[in-house]
């Protein structure tokens, strides 16, 4: 029997997702269709002997928390449950914290998914591994270039055994090119370890004269507290796999998700991908259409588009490299690419609205997405566009590389901004 963990992190976490998370817990922002942990729960599901689903963060559960929690269990015909931490209790808090309602049921192992990761999750593959050896945590890895391995969790392997002989969380120098894909299988010896880190936490905790510099009771960094200190001692082995995967961490790296999922829709939900039929609207490439959406026979999608539940395309719109989230509105002849277009957002006849993607070197094949930060030297970088939630733009204007927050009502065209 196995059992499965999603770390989905609480509203402090996400920052750089804004202003896309201030209407939906990041976790649920959809990409390809639906909701980002839903492809994790589709993968659990699909893996025999998957017993419980256990969503770990710091979130209120909402209502929309909530909703997808019952949908996903009629879905797939699994409990999938929310277990929420009194605090931020880091990516090993949670599960130490919780030990008992994932040990419950005796399971022979449980893996651990980082809620904002886009990948294939090659769980059978790893699970395979895991009965081979039996060792408390297998991790999964993938390679990145030189530079941007440095935003990662960092691995050295024995090549042969594939044993982490060494792990820091973020270098600041090179280690190495594999990095953690924040994809884990664990044994049920691995809450061991994370008692250990809790007791010692408690032991520094009380020892300390300063409190404001204890890191907190319960805090356990899975990474820092654990990886690091037990590379080398037999205990950690990575998987390494080539196939998909990207973080999730801004808008951007939303929309390259969201191409990568569509892409895998071909062989895994060829259903949801949208096929021109007639009368139809023209479809070019990989496009996700909410039955719910009404589209213009005239408009022309794609590739790599996703249109949400209740949303209206007018004639002549040219949609591509976008998402478009539930209730907008896009009246005829308007232009949108490379850009997010928030929930209940409206764009006037033949305005355009476009961003610049900032997708991985495709020339190099170790690149992945860069973590974006919005500023450099003081300036906007180039970047999606973002229309926050109910954002109207008026008829005939350009909406370039900027970000507009939520209720603006613009009067006129903009480029390289942030409208707040
Ligand atoms: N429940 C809970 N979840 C948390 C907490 N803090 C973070 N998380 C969740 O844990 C995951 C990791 O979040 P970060 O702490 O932001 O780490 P990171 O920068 O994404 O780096 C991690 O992931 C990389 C792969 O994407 C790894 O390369 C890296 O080593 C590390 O594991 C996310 O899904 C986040 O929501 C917490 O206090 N509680």
């Amino acid at each position: 029997m196995l059992k499965a963990v999603i770390l989905i992190g609480g509203p402090q976490k996400g920052t750089r997702f804004r202003p896309l998370s201030f209407e939906v817990p990041k976790p649920l922002f959809p990409v390809a269709g639906v909701p980002m942990i839903q492809h994790h729960i589709e993968a659990c599901a699909q893996v025999p002997g998957m017993q419980e689903i256990l969503l770990i963060g710091f979130y209120q559960p909402d209502e929309p928390l909530t909703q997808f929690l019952e949908a996903a269990q009629q879905e797939f015909n699994l409990p999938v449950r929310y277990l929420q931490e009194f605090a931020p209790l880091g990516t090993g808090g949670g599960l130490y914290h919780f030990r008992d309602q994932i040990l419950a049921g005796s399971p022979e192992a449980f893996f651990v998914l980082n809620a904002d990761v886009c990948s294939d999750f090659p769980l059978s593959a790893m699970l395979e591994a895991h009965r081979r050896q039996r060792h408390p945590f297998l991790l999964l890895g993938t390679t990145a270039n030189r530079t941007q391995s440095l935003n990662y969790g960092c691995i050295v392997e024995n090549p042969q055994t594939h044993e982490v002989l060494h792990y820091v969380e973020k270098p600041s120098t090179f280690i190495s090119d594999i990095i953690n894909c924040g994809i884990y299988l664990f044994s049920p010896e691995a809450l061991k370890p994370l008692r250990d880190v809790f007791q010692r936490n408690q032991q520094d905790g009380q020892l300390e004269d300063s409190p404001g510099l204890w890191p907190g009771a319960g805090t356990i960094r899975l990474e820092q507290d654990v990886f690091s200190a037990l590379a080398g001692q037999g205990q950690i082995y990575v998987h390494l796999t080539d196939g998909i995967w990207s973080q999730i961490k801004s808008a951007g790296s939303a929309l390259y998700a969201s191409r990568l999922y569509l892409s895998r829709y071909q062989d895994t939900h060829p259903e949801r991908l949208a096929k021109h039929t007639p009368g139809g609207p023209w479809i070019r490439g990989n496009v996700y259409i909410h039955p719910t959406a009404k589209v213009a026979p005239s408009a022309v999608l794609g590739p790599n588009v996703s249109i949400g539940k209740g949303v209206t395309v007018g004639e002549g719109v040219r949609l591509r490299e976008s998402i478009v989230l539930h209730g907008a509105t896009l009246q005829e002849h308007t232009c949108v690419l490379h850009s997010i277009v928030g929930w209940g957002s409206t764009v006037g006849r033949w305005a355009r609205v476009e961003g610049t993607p900032s997708d991985p070197n495709p020339n190099d094949p170790r690149a992945r997405m860069d973590s974006e930060s919005l500023f450099k030297d003081g300036k906007l970088l180039p970047a999606i566009t973002i229309l926050g939630c109910r954002v109207r733009i008026p008829a005939e204007v350009l909406i370039l590389n900027s970000i507009v927050l939520p209720h603006k009502e613009l009067s006129r065209s903009f480029t390289n901004q942030i409208i707040l």
